[in-house]
């Protein structure tokens, strides 16, 4: 039976979201439970095609990102990581049978791709929540692994996300349901960002720091860049801007975790969003890193994740 909370925000969200004396994943529409059937149209999965709870009841950690190579490649990391049966190299994308999304499964680990921006991940998140929440999964934790654009710290940091803000650096996410604006908290699991910290202190070889992130909904003219098809502001407005944002405690730019955080924080997921910068915005627009420094970048956010699930699984020590 779906659980309804009532449809509103932060005030309303559960704390204590138990089921059967664990955390659940909560659906928050009352008319699925009346529903026959749900069809994940975009992940290509349904609840009438596909045994939901035995693929996928086991799940505990969820890692999203939006190209579809780097979160194979990480599935294919955790599986070696794990040590799981074989090679993991003919890992099978759960979701071949449309080209939207890529989804990856290595033991209790899901690593689902989501592309780029706002409305892309928020299609995927609703399906992934109803799948989730369809399977029975409890005690799941939801980790954004993505690439980001820093400001005022070195390229290759990594930053954990303590609240992700908008455009005008405020904790929240306007989500236009029908013709009203409906403002939601996009505030993510403090206690998860400093053991994500602390597991970064073990994973040594490149800075990681907690700051707030910035969503936007643009990667050019909505993160103030100069090298667009368009822009109409000048290179004084530009670092202006920036500079406001890190006085605001702003370290990157990124284009998902805002609704990440609130659909995930409305729905039980415990939620942390780790992205890797790949240029300082102080400095420059242009990405003009090399393909093989860009994969090692990339490889930053997985490695520290990878570390953290290890370790949450009791497994550190005993592997490599
Ligand atoms: O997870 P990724 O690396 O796709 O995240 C950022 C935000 C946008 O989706 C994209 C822009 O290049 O990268
Ligand atoms: O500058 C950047 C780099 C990656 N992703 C972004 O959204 N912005």
């Amino acid at each position: 039976m779906a659980s309804i909370l009532p449809a509103s925000n932060r005030s309303m969200r559960p704390d204590k979201n138990t089921y059967e004396g664990k955390r659940s994943v909560y659906v928050k529409n009352p008319y699925l439970d009346a529903m026959d059937e749900d069809i994940l149209y975009h992940l290509d999965l349904g609840t009438k095609t596909h045994n939901l709870p035995a693929m996928f009841g086991d799940v505990k950690f969820v890692c999203v990102g939006g190209s579809p190579n780097r979160m194979k490649a990480f599935a294919q990391f955790m599986h070696k990581e794990l040590q799981l049966e074989g090679d993991g190299e003919d890992i099978e994308d759960i979701c071949a049978g449309t080209d939207r999304y890529c989804m990856f499964k290595t033991g209790p680990v899901l690593s689902i791709s989501h592309g780029m921006g706002i409305p892309s991940i928020s299609i995927m998140l609703h399906e992934l929540i109803k799948l989730l929440h369809h399977a029975r999964c409890c005690d799941v934790t939801i980790i954004r692994i993505g690439t980001s654009g820093g400001i005022g710290i070195a390229p290759g940091s990594v930053v954990i996300t303590d609240t992700a803000v908008d455009s005008f650096f405020k904790p929240r996410f306007e989500q236009i349901i029908l013709d009203n604006v409906v403002t939601r908290s996009t505030e993510l699991d403090k206690e998860l960002a400093t053991d994500l910290l602390n597991c970064s202190r073990e994973t040594p070889g490149f800075p990681t720091l907690i700051g707030h992130t910035m969503c936007t909904y643009d990667f050019y003219e909505g993160q103030g860049r100069l090298d667009g098809a368009l822009c109409s502001f000048s290179r004084e407005k530009k670092l202006d801007y920036l500079k406001r944002a890190y006085k605001a405690g702003v370290r990157n730019i990124e284009m998902e975790s805002t609704v990440f955080a609130a659909m995930c924080g409305l729905c039980g997921l415990r939620a942390a969003v780790v992205c890797v910068t790949l240029l300082d915005r102080l400095e420059s627009d242009q990405i003009n890193l090399s393909h093989d420094v860009l994969v090692e970048y990339q490889q930053r956010p997985q490695l520290l994740i990878s570390n953290f699930i290890k370790k949450q699984l009791g497994l550190c020590g005993q592997m490599s």
